[in-house]
């Protein structure tokens, strides 16, 4: 079970389960009354979750945003101030959602285009419209000109904060980290491990304390005044109270090693004595708690605890848990843990390791380790467009029915096309924009006795294998075995693999986590990158032939052969 991420209402708890949303309510009206996490039914997997007071927001893979609960000021944002009992797509917010957040009675809307909506209560100009009415539909606030590129955004009760990409909106040097959701105020992290607050301290919540938003954004924060060399992980607010995840950089003439992974216990105390001398006045969790929070990893427990996230990115810090992970399988880890990971603070055992050198997540695309260092889709720089194009021959190969002829054709025609089973195969050359290479596309029919032959028919340095991710137990092993013969073959040994794991579209298509785990690639040791796709969205098709162009280009292996 992995527990991607949780949100808090007033009484309420969101959590999402490997793409499925529980969630819990307890009633204001009658608190004996046991509740339980109910999951709710959505058709397609999710991949955000929000929660404002009583209202829900979730977001699915395509970035469509649905809404339910209380909507007294139209913050569901359906054009009136219905409450619904269901998830329902929000129509008016055409674009493609990337975070969201949820203030009391409002939310806010990253795009993965960098806009931001906004919709809901505005009393305070908590919406940053520059007035004070309320919008019941989502609205665009145009922040770019001003601000440049946004990244984050995180709301309070009743204030907003956007932060953008160099950290210049809250003076805080280059943000990209979590927001915690406070009554009246917000703590942000920093990249470095620095915390700032900003908002009320009427209750003393934090030590630094700011003005109240009043219709604008800009406003000052203040560190929180730690000692430097303590870390923060994460922050978390409660209405009136904040919770810090601290680990302490070890100096520069002090050792520390977490070996004995076995003594949690020992381990975790000393740590905390050793951290709680930087802390003043802030106060350390009782190792009690930190075990019960360690029971996160089950749902039951985190009911007990319906508090933040924060704990969960505590534990991350410790190599047990990367232990634990590892064992279950190499579970799926946000950004913002990987992000923990990645800094090199004061994990470096050998399960951390281990994890980290089986494969790489990014986003929903997951790579070797060797392929991702040469090749995020992000980094790809464009083809100069003077340059020549070279061509590639491309194998395709997958079984049969997994969708390699709906994909060519989509690829060359952009077209849907109605496809039969392919007899010998299909060959097209494809000539795309920004490409270094021109593609030429063998689609080998996997039915066919062909599909045993492909070794006698080109030179093959890159190789599309199509996987259907919709396909039952039996289907998977099929298609593992077939894979694995591929990239073993003595013939691909310096051959790019790019795993399109098709059908996504479809209801119960497994996310690509869990084809790489049923397939076994993360075992493999071979340039390779694993997509999700399916045939019908060709954008997902361009996106993994990318990756293979550009990884093509820097490592040539045609040039490496000879
Ligand atoms: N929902 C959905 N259906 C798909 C997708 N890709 C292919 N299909 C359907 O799956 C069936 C098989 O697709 P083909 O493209 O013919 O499969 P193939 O891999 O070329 O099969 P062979 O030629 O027999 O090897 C067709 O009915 C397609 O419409 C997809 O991404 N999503
Ligand atoms: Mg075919």
């Amino acid at each position: 079970m992995d527990v991607q991420m949780i949100s808090c209402g007033s009484f309420s708890v969101l959590v999402l389960v490997n793409g499925k949303v529980f969630l819990r309510e307890f009633s204001i009206l009658n608190p004996k009354k046991k509740s339980k996490f109910e999951e709710v039914k959505l058709e397609k997997e999710i991949s955000l979750i929000a929660c404002s007071s009583s209202s829900y927001y979730v977001c699915d893979n395509d970035g469509n945003l649905f809404s339910w609960g209380e909507n007294s000021n139209g913050q569901l944002g359906h054009g009136d101030d219905i409450p619904r009992d269901k998830p329902t797509l929000i129509e008016k917010l055409k674009e493609s959602v990337m975070k969201i957040s949820g203030g009391a009675f409002h939310f806010v809307a990253l795009t993965k285009n960098h806009e931001i909506f906004v919709c809901g209560k505005n009393k305070n100009g908590q919406l940053g419209l520059g007035d004070f009415e309320d919008r019941k539909f989502p609205e665009k606030i145009n922040f770019i000109e001003k601000f440049g590129l946004i990244i984050q955004i995180v709301c309070g009760d009743e204030q907003t904060v956007i932060l953008n990409e160099k950290g210049e909106v809250n003076a805080i040097s280059k943000i990209f980290a979590s927001g915690g959701y406070g009554g009246s105020y917000i703590i942000c992290v920093d990249i470095n491990g620095r915390g700032y607050s900003v908002g009320s301290n009427s209750f003393w919540s934090i030590r630094n304390w700011n003005l109240k938003f009043k219709n604008q954004i800009e406003t000052t924060t203040q560190k929180i005044d730690f000692n430097d060399n303590i870390v923060i992980h994460d922050c978390a607010c409660g209405w009136i109270h904040s919770c810090f995840v601290v680990s302490q950089i070890p100096q520069e003439n002090e050792t520390v090693l977490i070996e004995n992974i076995d003594n949690q216990e020992d381990f975790i105390r000393e740590e905390q004595k050793r951290i709680s001398e930087s802390l003043g006045d802030f106060e350390v969790l009782p190792i009690e708690l930190i075990y019960e929070i360690f029971s996160y990893l089950e749902i039951d427990s985190l009911v007990r605890l319906s508090f933040t996230s924060s704990e969960m990115n505590f534990l991350s810090s410790y190599d047990w848990i990367w232990k634990s992970i590892f064992e279950r399988n190499c579970r799926s880890i946000s950004k913002r843990q990987q992000n923990i990971l990645n800094n090199p603070r004061r994990i470096n055992t050998k399960y951390k390791q281990a994890y980290m050198e089986r494969v790489v997540i990014d986003g929903d695309a997951i790579f070797h380790p060797s392929a991702i260092a040469i090749g995020k889709e992000e980094d790809i720089p464009k083809k100069p467009f003077w340059k020549k194009k070279k061509e590639i021959k491309i194998l395709m190969q997958g079984l049969d029915a997994s969708g390699k002829t709906a994909m060519l054709y989509n690829i060359k025609l952009k077209e849907i096309v109605t496809t039969i089973p392919t007899v010998g195969f299909n060959v097209e050359v494809v000539e795309l924009p920004d490409f270094y290479h021109k593609l030429m596309l063998w689609d080998v029919g996997g039915a066919d006795r062909v599909r045993r032959l492909w070794r006698h028919y080109i030179p093959v340095f890159a190789m599309i294998i199509v996987i259907d991710s919709n396909g039952d137990e039996d289907r998977m092993e099929q298609a593992k075995e077939e894979m694995l013969e591929r990239m073993n073959d003595p013939v691909t040994k310096n051959c790019i693999f790019l795993i399109f794991c098709s059908k996504q579209d479809l209801p119960y298509a497994k996310n690509t986590l869990k084809v790489v785990k049923m397939l076994g690639l993360d075992e493999v040791d071979k340039c390779w990158a694993a997509f999700p796709c399916s045939a019908y969205l060709r954008s997902s098709l361009i996106r993994g032939l990318r990756w293979l162009d550009y990884q093509f280009y820097i490592s040539n292996p045609e040039k490496n052969q000879k």
